[in-house]
């Protein structure tokens, strides 16, 4: 059932599109809109048939064997947007990476990017996986020599959240104690975990430090405290090295504009704040919502602690190499600064140089109205410090990718040939 002789050359998925014979360059298929359509379908479904004989390994080379001295780091999620910068980060600092991905919200393109960049033998694997499926998690693990597991997938929308609670709770519990059993039943020793700001819900005081009383109020949030739950009490009995890192919100994209971050155009009306102003200023969508303007903030709009991704990587790198065994270190990951809904619009007119028109909605469900973190407990332990805290410089960075990605990084099953 394991393939691990594919090379990267020969992507099924590649195939797929040469099974049809079609050829996306044609200009008049370009005008036949059902074509288009039908054809995307096909292949869509051809993708998907092929894609679910999981697990399918995509990789230059077998990694079965563990290298000495080379540090290989499980990336679950390491084709949506933050897991995809945190492979690029580790593949660069000379890690070895895999990355599990079930390509429900990540993008095949990301990890074409990665492969492309890190194409020698035995840097980084790709494995189409889902962690909801215990059996397969098992044969990955027993087929890879991992030294630690950055644990990103998740669903992460806390609008969608609020309307589909279900499915929130099963996949961020329930795939964390996959992860966690898998761990443990092959000796895997150190988990840096994907936790949220929306775990500690609407504080009375701000900034938020790590003692701040966890109390969320939404379903994200709460699926996260649950999984965070789990993490500290397993820890009690085990000489894990766990680090716990709470997320503010997450901005940015590679300086060099190699990644960037290309949600699902059919989760649209879930989405974060940054995808919204985006697709506003390309003209995808009218003009921006903002949800709520009588928070009782300085504005009557949501404050937000706005993190580079670039930042959120590096504190990734930082918690990797100071985790200790038997020891669980929590950490807020964000610059301390609050800005404003509307702070965030004007910023984003400026890097765009897009006018967006913005209509003002009533409150989204689950929203609370001003969170912002103390980063002093990791600036002190693990000397660590956001340092692209411009805003508008960042979402410049963001800009540059998605003006050259408009359709961000095509099918996010096909591998582009
Ligand atoms: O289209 C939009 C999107 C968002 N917003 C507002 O912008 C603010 C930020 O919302 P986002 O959806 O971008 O981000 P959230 O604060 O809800 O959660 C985010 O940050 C914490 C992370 O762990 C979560 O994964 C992430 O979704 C909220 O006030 C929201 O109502 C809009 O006004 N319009």
């Amino acid at each position: 059932m394991l393939n691990f002789g594919r090379t990267r050359a020969q992507p099924r998925s590649n195939r797929s599109i040469s099974l049809g014979g079609m050829d996306y360059s044609d200009p008049k298929r370009k005008n036949n809109v059902v074509g288009k359509i039908l054809l995307a379908a096909t292949l869509t479904a051809l993708c998907i048939i092929m894609l679910k004989q999981s697990p399918t390994f995509y990789s230059p080379s077998p990694f079965s064997l563990h290298e000495q001295g080379v540090i290989h780091v499980l990336v679950t999620g390491g084709a949506g947007f933050i897991g995809s910068h945190a492979a690029l980060r580790l593949l660069k600092d000379g890690y070895r990476v895999t990355i599990v991905d079930n390509l429900s919200r990540g993008n095949i393109g990301a990890v074409k990017v990665l492969q492309e960049l890190f194409p020698e033998p035995g840097r980084l694997q790709f494995i189409y996986a889902d962690l909801g499926d215990p059996k397969t998690v098992n044969i990955i693990f027993s087929q890879n020599a991992f030294d630690a597991v950055m644990h990103f997938a998740a669903v992460a929308y806390v609008g969608e959240s609020t309307m589909d609670p279900l499915k929130y709770y099963h996949n961020i519990t329930s795939n964390t104690l996959v992860v966690l059993e898998a761990m443990a039943a092959n000796d895997v020793k150190t988990l840096i975990y994907s936790s949220t700001c929306a775990t500690y819900g609407e504080p009375e005081k701000m900034p938020i430090t790590e003692v701040t009383p966890q109390v969320p109020i939404n379903p994200y949030g709460k699926a996260k405290k649950m999984a965070e739950d789990i993490i500290l009490d397993f820890s009690k009995n085990s000489d894990m090295a766990i680090m716990i890192l709470r997320y503010f919100n997450v901005i940015g994209s590679d300086p060099e504009g190699r990644l960037g971050e290309a949600p699902r155009p059919e989760l649209r009306e879930h989405g974060r704040i940054s995808g919204a102003c985006f697709d506003a200023a390309r003209g995808i969508i009218p003009g921006l919502k903002v949800k709520g303007t009588d928070y009782k903030t300085h504005d009557g709009t949501c404050i937000r602690d706005y993190i580079d991704v670039t930042d959120l990587v590096d504190a990734h790198v930082k918690a990797l190499q100071k985790a200790m065994p038997g020891k669980v270190g929590i950490y807020n990951v964000g610059t301390g600064k609050g800005r404003s809904v509307k702070e965030f619009v004007k910023a984003c007119k400026k890097a765009t140089g897009v006018d967006i028109k913005v209509d003002y909605l009533p409150r989204r469900p689950g929203d609370y109205a001003e969170v912002f973190s103390d980063p002093s407990k990791i600036n002190l332990e693990l000397n660590w410090t956001a340092q692209y805290t411009d805003l508008q410089k960042s979402l410049q960075t963001a800009w540059r990718w998605q003006k050259s990605h408009q359709n961000g990084y095509g099918s996010p099953l096909v591998m582009a040939s």
